[in-house]
């Protein structure tokens, strides 16, 4: 039974998906013109040209895909028609490449400080532009505009911090083993790099990926997300204006053709690197493709994050820190809380808190005011968030807040929903539901609950909750994740190393790690030096 706030259902679908539409605007969206399918209405953009519409920027210039071929783009608040987008094949992709493998000839010879101006231009210019990219991820995204304006700067941040570590590009020099011999490294770009996002993230994820390998000298062949093409081909357009050199930035789009895209990236000689992030299954394929060509790899995959609650715990500061892990972008990240442990003691008290915050939130169309919580992405993601429900309720889970489909607000919206009375045996205690839905297990001790939040194959991120010092040493070490939030619900920082261990997958993003990503290590060896005054 629903238990959010019946006004909200009852709310006029119109009123609630559309406040911030406007018809007058469509006229004014430079090179498209919208076909039959098309809206009657389109947010509006404070400059239109951002909206990039069937064509992709390789080379420096706006194509279409060589067949002609698009695929369609829906609001999935709504479901309704935004724009076609180019269906790129694995001829296009090889043209992007060649043309990314040429232009890395010129710009991998740039200095460290140039490549450092360029990043900080393309950060102004995306904070210059930071309300229609946040217009652009609402819409085709879904998340709630505050959120989408958050996401902005926080994929713009990536920009800015790689902007200061391009002119830090240091090596080392090491005493050798061999009298006469001096030993040093260089950094080097490891050359044309392949970049696989996902949608749930349309500009942060391209831009924690393209901020380092241009720091470090790489030119790119970015696929975006079929499902949010725009926002990244938006960020394209800013590169234009920044003055990205021809062919260093390319960002194409498919959805169809993605596996034969993605067949291309991972097998062209040319590519020296992939970076992926998505889901656990399709990273593995990834990586087996790339075994041909042995090439570089990061892989930021799936997760099922344990959220613990000790029984010494600021129950309050608790409630706060899973609310924001849980149900940030209504659950569609890969670092959301998926498991939410809590000790026996303050069982109770932490779900009727928990459950009160979530009876709160206003669900609904991401531009409307108010709205804190917006829809899944698409009819797959609810189906499974569903099936998770039902699967927990059939093995004696209760369901406290929510549990159903909102068909009022549109198909692609599930009541955020709180479970109490969580078993090991259901489906949410071992696959990632990426979706609104907080499972509340209870536990006894702090080590039965460290194997049980171990008993999983991923380990991305880990959180818990303690104000006993020498527990908080002992579980943050003993999590198998590869990041670990100790009273926050919040740990995703441009300064701080992102990534997993397990079927998480490997590599860090962000950070002053995250460069090395896309670099190599060269070692260089003089002999006949003559003896060292230190060795
Ligand atoms: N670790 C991280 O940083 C991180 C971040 C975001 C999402 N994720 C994970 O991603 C998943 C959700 O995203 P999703 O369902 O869109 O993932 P997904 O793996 O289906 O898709 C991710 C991207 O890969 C592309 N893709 C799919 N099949 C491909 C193929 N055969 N070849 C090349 N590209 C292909 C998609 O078009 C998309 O751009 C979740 O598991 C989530 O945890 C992880
Ligand atoms: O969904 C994955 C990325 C989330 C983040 O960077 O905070």
């Amino acid at each position: 039974m629903a238990l959010l706030p019946k006004a909200l259902f009852n709310a006029s679908r119109a009123a609630l998906l559309r406040p911030h539409f406007q018809t007058s605007t469509l006229p004014r969206i430079v090179g498209s013109s919208f076909s039959r399918l098309a809206s009657t209405m389109a947010p509006q953009l404070k400059d239109p040209s951002l909206f990039k519409k069937d064509v992709c920027y390789v080379n420096g210039e706006w194509i279409t895909a060589k067949s002609g071929k698009t695929f369609q783009v829906n609001d999935p608040a709504t479901g309704e028609f935004i724009g076609t987008c180019p269906e790129f094949d694995a001829a296009d992709t090889e043209a992007a490449i060649r043309h990314a493998e040429a232009a890395f000839e010129t710009y991998r010879k740039t200095t460290g400080r140039e490549r450092s101006k360029l990043l900080r231009r393309w950060y102004d210019l995306m904070v210059a532009n930071a309300d229609d990219l946040a217009t652009l991820i609402a819409w085709e995204n879904g998340k709630p505009l505050a959120d989408a304006q958050g996401e902005v700067a926080y994929a713009a941040n990536f920009f800015e911090w790689f902007s200061e570590e391009a002119p830090r590009n240091y090596g080392n020099t090491i005493p050798s083993s061999t009298l006469g011999n001096r030993v040093w490294t260089i950094k080097e770009p490891v050359g044309v790099c392949g970049l696989i996002t996902p949608w749930n993230f349309p500009a942060a994820m391209i831009t924690r990926k393209i901020g380092p390998a241009l720091a470090a000298g790489c030119t790119v062949v970015c696929k975006s997300p079929g499902e949010t093409p725009y926002t990244s081909l938006a960020i394209a357009e800013l590169a234009h204006r920044a003055g990205v050199p021809k062919g260093v930035v390319n960002i194409i789009t498919a959805l169809d053709n993605t596996p034969a895209v993605g067949l291309v990236l991972t097998s062209d000689p040319a590519i020296r690197k992939i970076s992926f992030t998505g889901s656990t299954p399709v990273g593995k394929l990834l990586m087996k493709q790339c075994s041909t060509t042995l090439k570089k790899l990061s892989l930021e995959l799936g997760g099922n994050a344990p959220f613990i609650v000790f029984d010494d715990a600021d129950v309050d500061a608790a409630v706060t820190g899973a609310i924001a892990s849980k149900f940030r972008s209504s659950g569609q990240t890969c670092v959301c809380a998926n498991r939410i442990f809590v000790q026996r003691g303050i069982y109770d008290a932490f779900a009727a808190k928990f459950a009160a915050k979530v009876r709160e939130f206003k669900v609904g169309n991401g531009f409307a005011a108010g709205v804190t919580h917006g829809p899944l992405i698409h009819a797959k993601a609810v189906a499974k968030v569903e099936q998770h429900v039902r699967d927990a309720e059939a093995k004696g889970a209760k369901v406290v807040v929510g549990g159903q489909r909102l068909p009022a607000v549109g198909d692609n919206f599930f009541e955020p929903t709180v479970l109490t009375g969580m078993t090991a045996d259901m489906d949410m205690a071992s696959e990632e539901t990426f979706g609104p839905v907080a499972g509340l297990f209870m536990f006894d001790t702090e080590d039965e609950v460290v194997r049980l939040a171990n008993a999983t194959n991923v380990g991305l991120a880990g959180y818990f909750f303690s104000k006993d010092l020498s527990r908080v040493y002992r579980v943050a070490e003993h999590l198998e994740v590869g990041m670990v939030g100790v009273n926050t619900g919040l740990i995703s920082d441009p300064a701080a190393p992102f990534g997993g261990v397990k079927e998480s997958g490997f590599g860090r993003e962000g950070s002053l790690y995250g460069i090395g990503e896309y670099q190599i290590t060269k070692m260089i060896t003089y002999g006949g030096m003559g003896d060292p005054l230190q060795t």
